[in-house]
């Protein structure tokens, strides 16, 4: 018998005992490892086709990610060292150019009304269901990227595009199943910073947005155009820095069009403006992505958290409390009406941002102040210009709606250029007011805790105390402590005004917190979550000598899982 022939027997004999023994198998490109565990249905995912591509798209980009991570690095090592952001001098001429982005795609032009919601399959359901234009599906802030977090968020993605979504929850006897009217999809896969370490290309993990993305874009851009006039499939880009990211996307956008024989500037990206230094980049970033942009978004919780984390050399620069840092704030006014002004003139949409209340069920009056604080924060949205926002709730969809639609008679408001708008690079770095108190320390190390051990294990956006939380907001948690420690930072308000804060009363703080939030939690869920390690993993994090980038960046270690499978 030919040799090859026998081979091939054997390899059809094993793969039948594998599948007889309910194992999953995957066909892999040369250069793969995938080293997670294979749960049903995973395969329909990563079949060897879409790793090709995944595989393709890390080895084309790989060397620019890490180049703008080391940007990254440098740009900081120049704020550490005295600077502060600014507009860049070498890019005058594309601010000031007369130049437009591709006009909006008709499934996107009106898009007054986003939520948003990690990956999850009752919530996609739930979340397309709600009324709102558009979702806008995390793998991002609102996720935690274990693997089958990632694997099954890829299956139901997939599923929803093919509209064949449907979850049962058998203790309430409920079937959950799309409405014939849905929202339209965003996808946000991760930041640039984060490793996909389930998936080793060439002995490398991969990149997490590329994973994100490419799986994606591989199994949905037949099925999501012909549903979407043939255009998309959409996204939100998360995190940038600098318009060398932006064009990084743009390069990875072409290449997935090249490859799969979408026509050029069908897929659209709305980039986050969520980093000090990229609000001085806005229409750079704009012109990298020009046939490819949807726009931009004012990711405010992120923003915040970069805010500090730009000057955390700077002990002058030390913030009042994290709820006292409301978009009433200069700098934050200033950030959002420059970004209509910049979206408006380059013909695109400026999306509005995240009110963090969501509704409370069992206190009518407290769930009336949070609605209050939500419409108002919209009405100042729509008023200002901007051309949609986002809602964490479908319980909060129809009031949103109500002050978009009573406030833009048209899909958008494209048409106001806010030419009045004057910002200059002092608006963006004007400190805001308030004050720094006790309770607000003790406020962000309960919430970093419960949050990080909610995310260890699995849970990517909690409420807490009548707030949605997810990464970004814990992050203002982190580094809010991190900052005011290491600076020593006199409170000046609040009930123990005066004391200094150190790592000793810090200390104080979180055993005393550890202990309320068994009291709130009760001592059995205290037990089995992760609240030990994630206290010592926030204690370590807010007293470092040096500011870690990324909270998510050490937790990442606590939720990878390897499988055993065959070594390459
Ligand atoms: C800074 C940023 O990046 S903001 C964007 C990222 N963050 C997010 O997207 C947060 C999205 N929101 C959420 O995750 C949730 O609303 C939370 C965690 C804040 C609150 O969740 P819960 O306490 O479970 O909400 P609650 O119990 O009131 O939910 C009621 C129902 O609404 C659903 N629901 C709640 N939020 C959402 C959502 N965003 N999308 C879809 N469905 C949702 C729940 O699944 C539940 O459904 P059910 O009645 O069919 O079982
Ligand atoms: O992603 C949004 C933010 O506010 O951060
Ligand atoms: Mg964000």
């Amino acid at each position: 018998m030919d040799p090859s022939y026998s081979a091939y027997e054997d390899e059809v004999s094993r793969k039948k005992e594998s599948a007889a023994r309910g194992v999953v198998e995957l066909e892999l490109p040369a250069g793969v490892r995938v080293r997670g565990l294979l749960q049903s249905g995973y395969q329909s995912v990563l079949t060897r086709e879409a790793l090709e591509f995944v595989a393709d798209l890390e080895r084309r980009f790989r060397p620019r990610v890490k180049y703008v991570l080391a940007c990254r690095r440098e740009e900081q090592a120049r704020y550490d060292a005295g600077e502060l952001p600014g507009f860049d001098p070498a890019t005058k001429a594309i601010r000031e150019g007369d130049w437009v982005c591709s006009a909006p795609p008709p499934a996107i032009a009106d898009r007054r009304v986003e939520i948003t919601g990690p990956v999850e399959r009752k919530m996609i359901i739930n979340a397309l269901n709600c009324g709102a234009k558009m979702f806008m599906a995390d793998f991002e802030d609102s996720l935690a990227p274990t693997w089958d977090n990632l694997m099954r968020g890829q299956i139901n993605l997939r599923d929803a595009v093919n509209r064949t979504i449907s979850f049962e929850d058998k203790a309430r006897n409920k079937l959950y199943k799309l409405n014939p009217k849905t929202a339209t999809l965003l996808v946000r896969p991760r930041g640039w910073h984060l490793q996909e370490a389930h998936i080793e290309i060439d002995g490398e993990p991969a990149t997490g947005a590329l994973v994100d993305f490419g799986l994606y874009f591989f199994h949905n851009h037949v099925n999501f155009r012909s549903k979407h006039g043939g255009f998309g499939p959409f996204f939100y880009l998360p995190k940038m820095q600098h318009s060398r990211e932006a064009a990084v996307w743009n390069s990875v956008f072409d290449q997935a069009e090249d490859v799969t024989g979408v026509p050029r500037g069908s897929i659209r990206g709305t980039v986050l403006i969520e980093t000090l230094p990229a609000v001085f980049q806005m229409h750079e970033i704009l012109y990298e992505l020009q046939e490819h942009s949807a726009g931009l978004n004012c990711g405010r919780w992120d923003y915040i958290f970069s805010f500090i984390k730009t000057v955390r050399a700077h002990p002058d620069r030390l913030l009042p409390d994290r709820v006292q840092v409301g978009m009433k704030q200069h700098f934050l006014k200033s950030y959002t009406e420059l970004l209509i002004q910049t979206c408006h003139r380059r013909g695109v949409h400026a999306m509005g941002g995240m009110a963090a209340q969501i509704p409370i069920r069992d206190d009518p009056a407290a769930n009336e102040a949070a609605s209050a604080l939500v419409r108002a924060d919209k009405l100042r949205e729509v008023k200002a210009g901007h051309d949609g926002t986002w809602a964490a709730h479908p319980g909060l969809i129809s009031l949103v709606v109500e002050v978009f639609d009573s406030n833009m008679p048209h899909a958008n408001q494209l048409d106001v250029k806010r030419e009045d708008v004057q910002v200059m690079e002092d608006d963006l770095l004007q400190m805001p007011k308030g004050k720094r108190t006790l309770e607000g320390l003790r406020l962000n190390t309960r919430v970093g805790i419960q949050y990080l051990a909610a995310w260890m294990t699995g849970t990517g956006s909690v409420p807490l105390y009548n707030l949605m939380e997810d990464a970004a907001t814990a992050e203002i948690s982190r580094v809010q402590n991190w900052q005011w420690i290491k600076y020593g930072a006199v409170l000046d308000g609040g009930l123990v005004p005066g004391v200094r804060v150190t790592k000793e009363l810090f200390a104080r703080v979180l055993d005393e917190e550890m202990v309320c939030i068994e009291r709130e939690v009760g001592p059995a869920k205290f037990a089995v979550g992760r609240y030990r390690e994630a206290a010592k993993l926030f204690a370590k994090q807010c007293t470092s000598e040096i500011l870690d980038d990324f909270l998510t960046l050490d937790a990442y270690r606590n939720i990878v899982q390897f499988a055993p499978t065959a070594r390459m």
